[in-house]
């Protein structure tokens, strides 16, 4: 891209593979070293800014949680020239005030994954990396983005634990108290490692999270996807609001 406006990536989760208000310039089909991305890199406009829209489990939705190339998404934003990232993520709830349909802006992870390549710095095994990671979120996408949701008047959650599991299977209910009692606020499968990699790519990231569902055992009903595609559904729009609303105030 070649030029010094701010670049936003924004990378869409369940319920989120296109934003039809994206005025789209190009459609990039790209590779890097780490293989494909999810797919292709949508370029355009929103809220008069520059943006970078990738879709994290295809379009259409395809690739699971667990088979993300997170590498490969991440290194195909920062070669369109992204420097920062919003990811919206579906979450279920574990706290009983982040109710289905609202809106959350964690601040903290912790990653139950395991087998996902967690890194950049592989191959060089002289020089080892260790970035800081305590406050994984970006403050200043976060501050951006709570301006941004008083602006347009939509409620949010401000801060929160996201518990990152393997997936692609939902927990147990025993699971989500053992992840309540590690202090975890919310749970999703997919904030880790993008969330780091992102870090290591010197990229400024945050998460908008939506609640679509009540986590395992909270309520005594099964969790379904049409359950969880209503609250998409009804918690969508606002998650669109706030980050026009952002992007457009930068
Ligand atoms: C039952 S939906 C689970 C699916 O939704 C979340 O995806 P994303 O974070 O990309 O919105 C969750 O992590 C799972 O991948
Ligand atoms: O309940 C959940 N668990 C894990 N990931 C999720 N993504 C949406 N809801 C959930």
């Amino acid at each position: 891209m070649g030029s010094s406006e701010p670049v936003w990536g924004i990378i869409g989760g369940t319920g989120l593979t296109a934003i039809d208000s994206l005025e789209v310039d190009e459609t990039l089909e790209t590779e890097t070293v780490w293989g494909a991305p999810s797919a292709p890199l949508r370029i355009g406009r929103l809220g008069g800014r520059k943006v970078v829209f990738l879709a994290r489990h295809g379009d259409p939705h395809r690739i699971p949680p667990h088979r993300v190339n997170y590498r490969a998404n991440i290194e195909a934003l920062r070669q369109a020239g992204v420097d920062r990232i919003i990811a919206v993520n579906a979450v279920g709830s574990i706290h009983p005030a982040m109710t289905p349909s609202s809106l959350v802006l964690p601040d903290q992870i912790i990653d139950y994954t395991w087998g996902r390549a967690p890194s950049f710095h592989e191959e060089n095994l002289e020089h080892a990396v260790h970035v800081d990671f305590t406050w994984p979120y970006s403050e200043s996408i976060r501050d951006a983005l709570r301006a941004a949701a008083a602006e347009v008047d939509v409620a949010f959650r401000d801060g929160g634990v996201y518990a990152c599991t393997q997936g692609p299977r939902l927990e147990t209910a025993a699971e989500i108290r053992r992840l309540e009692q590690d202090g975890s606020d919310v749970v999703g499968m997919t904030a880790m490692p993008e969330a780091v990699l992102a870090r290591e790519a010197e990229l400024d990231y945050a998460c908008l999270a939506l609640v679509v569902n009540w986590a395992a055992g909270r309520t005594s009903e099964v969790i379904t996807m049409d359950d969880i595609r209503s609250n998409l559904d009804a918690g969508i729009g606002r998650v669109l609001q706030v980050l026009e609303a952002c992007l457009r105030a930068d």
